[in-house]
């Protein structure tokens, strides 16, 4: 239900604006306040949003209310309205961050528009925050072990700047949530990370998902199209089982690398790109190199730092903590209680032989809670964890 104020020193022109926007929608809640500073009042105390604010007022001024908001709440959107005499004054607010201006006496069609728009830039801001505090919580990671502070000190230290970085790993020890946090930590976290994986990818279609191509490339190129490293331009592009990549298109990463420049298959013309690569892979790229399967010089282009991430096997001690974390975690999706280990269930997953690594002890926590109960115990584990 979006939340709507009116700050407004004329009764009439308040009552007519009130009307209006009720009229409308049946679901604004409309608001009113008959000057600046009773305004400023409510915002601080309530949630808008939206605001719509006259220009001209006694007390505090709609310039200096808009100031305020943006001090106070600087997500809602602020429309002025402005009569004869103000129109620039109108103008300039919105230089200073008002969302919009209506001239009095209030167009009602114009009116109408703005407000829509305006409520539904605000729900893109509120939304858009709330799935980056989701993806941040869904980035977290946990280990205190040697083996793990190893990792974060290093991507503290290597994050901010520029260099690629190979990462290496088992699968399911938390290679993408490496180059997640690479990529969050740097100068670039404004700008999308694009994620690439290789293996999934059949090799003959790899190069034009990593560099587009033109209309009539290949017959089902039916119109142009750019690709992951363009759209990644001025972020990262994550290149998830780089072992997995055939030779040609190796070929083609390496003179991106090289010049910053692409080609989008089936043209010649150079495109420029800002992009920082970031890989991984479970596979001993030195042997693959060895075999003849990837090229040694992008090898050395790509690892320039390499971060090795610690099979589960590696750093036991970290298992309790990601027990509780991935408890937590699972009740809180599936909204029911969170359960406890006994200390022998803790143990007994303590020294199992982890292959699929933290997805793995994810998955075995999981199944525990859906079949175990409010306290999970050794017996328990036994049973259920199908080890
Ligand atoms: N240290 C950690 N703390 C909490 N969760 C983690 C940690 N490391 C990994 N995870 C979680 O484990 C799962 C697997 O991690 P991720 O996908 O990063 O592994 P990966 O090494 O990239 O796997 P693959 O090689 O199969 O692509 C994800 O759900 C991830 O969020």
């Amino acid at each position: 239900m979006p939340n709507l104020l009116i700050i407004e020193d004329e009764a009439a022109i308040r009552r007519v604006l009130s009307k209006i926007l009720k009229e409308e929608d049946e679901s604004y809640q409309v608001d009113e306040a008959a000057d600046g500073v009773e305004g400023v009042k409510k915002i601080k105390a309530n949630d808008y949003d939206l605001v719509l604010c006259d220009i001209k007022m006694p007390k505090m001024d709609g310039v200096e209310v808009l100031q305020e908001i943006q001090k106070l709440k600087p997500e809602i959107p602020v429309i002025m309205i402005s009569g004869h005499g103000d129109i620039e004054t109108a103008v300039d607010t919105m230089k200073k961050g008002a969302f919009d201006y209506i001239a009095k006496p209030p167009d009602l069609n114009r009116l109408l528009n703005t407000v829509r728009i305006a409520l539904d830039r605000k729900e893109l801001i509120t939304e858009n925050k709330r799935l980056k505090r989701k993806v941040s919580k869904n980035y977290q990671m946990i280990g205190e072990s040697e083996a793990m502070t190893k990792v974060k000190d290093m991507i503290e230290k290597v994050a901010p700047t520029e260099a690629r970085v190979l990462i290496t790993g088992e699968n399911g020890t938390g290679k993408e949530l490496v180059a997640h946090w690479l990529h969050q930590k740097s100068e670039r976290a404004k700008k999308p990370i694009i994620e690439v994986n290789c293996a999934a990818i059949p090799s003959e279609l790899i190069e034009s998902e990593l560099f587009g191509h033109v209309k009539g490339a290949f017959t089902s190129a039916n119109k142009d199209r750019a690709g992951k490293f363009e759209a990644a331009n001025g972020g990262t592009i994550f290149l998830d089982e780089i072992g997995d990549m055939s030779l040609s298109a190796q070929a083609k990463v390496l003179r991106a690398l090289q010049e910053n420049k692409i080609q989008r298959v089936g043209s010649d013309k150079d495109i420029k790109v800002d992009v920082r690569v970031l890989a991984a892979t479970n596979k001993n790229l030195k042997q693959e190199i060895a075999d003849k399967n990837f090229r040694e010089d992008l090898y050395h282009r790509l690892a320039v730092i390499l971060i090795e991430v610690p099979a589960l096997n590696d750093r036991r001690e970290d298992i309790p903590l990601l027990i509780t974390h991935f408890a937590e975690k699972i009740a809180k999706e599936q909204g029911t209680q969170v359960c406890t280990f006994t200390n022998k269930a803790i143990k007994l997953l303590q020294n199992y032989n982890w292959t699929g690594n933290i997805r793995e002890l994810r998955n075995v926590v999981e199944r525990l809670l859906i079949l175990g109960g409010k306290e999970i115990d050794d017996k328990t584990v036994t049973q259920f964890s199908g080890k």
